[in-house]
């Protein structure tokens, strides 16, 4: 059970002394946003290089962009451990997640909450993880979509026994992370929950807490 905050809903001109605010977290979720393929700007690469040199987190990146074919790489090559790309937007979806895990990171595939599990069914083994939106990609502080529960159960079932982590993203909070733990997600997103909590770590241990006593009923 992983809880990696996005530091989106951070004071994001202070980002280096925010990562010191969830030393807890597993890994730091970073949202990255072209415009494009979302309807808003968030920051880049330039801005996760310095990332990296303030942090031993590692770094779990979300890239809500279009054409990840040519930028996911460069977060690999940059030292992010993990980098999620667009089923929706990736041309090449098969041998982009085989040049993530060539460059050393982790590759994962994340899904819109209007594109189902089958669209990942056939590169299972080229991917370590699959994150589900919980909310329409863009922005924060939105509100968890339930929709979504059922398809965490669908790709839990074709996973099987492999190990992949299924991650979700989007509203999660103490309110919702129950519900994804139970139906089988593992990696827990919490951005506006922890980045609003009074102390942000406690705010990381106690989601934590709530998903491994929810999944292990
Ligand atoms: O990718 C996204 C939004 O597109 C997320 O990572 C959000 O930034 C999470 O924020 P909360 O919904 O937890 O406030
Ligand atoms: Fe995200």
């Amino acid at each position: 059970m992983k809880i990696t905050p996005s530091i989106l809903n951070a004071d994001l001109a202070n980002l280096a002394s925010e990562v010191g605010r969830i030393s807890n977290a597993d890994m730091v979720h970073v949202d990255v946003m072209d415009g494009h393929f979302v309807p808003n700007l968030s920051i880049g690469l330039p801005v996760v290089e310095s990332l990296l040199k303030h942090t031993d987190l590692p770094l779990d990146m979300h890239l809500m962009i279009e054409s990840p074919d040519v930028w996911a790489p460069q977060y690999a090559e940059a030292g992010a451990q993990s980098v999620t790309f667009h089923i929706e937007a990736a041309r090449a979806p098969v041998r982009l997640a085989r040049e993530l895990r060539r460059l050393g990171a982790r590759s994962s595939a994340a899904l819109n909450p209007a594109t189902p599990v089958e669209s990942v069914a056939t590169m299972l083994d080229e991917v370590d993880m699959v994150l589900l939106m919980t909310v329409e990609p863009g922005f924060g502080g939105q509100k968890f979509l339930d929709l979504v529960l059922p398809k965490i159960r669908q790709l839990r079932k074709l996973i099987g026994s492999r190990d992949i982590s299924v991650q979700v993203d989007g509203g999660v909070s103490t309110e919702t992370i129950e519900r994804c733990a139970e139906a089988g997600a593992d990696v827990f997103v919490a951005g506006s929950a922890v980045y609003r909590a009074e102390d942000p770590n406690a705010m990381v241990d106690e989601l934590r807490a709530l998903a491994v006593r929810a999944c292990s009923h």
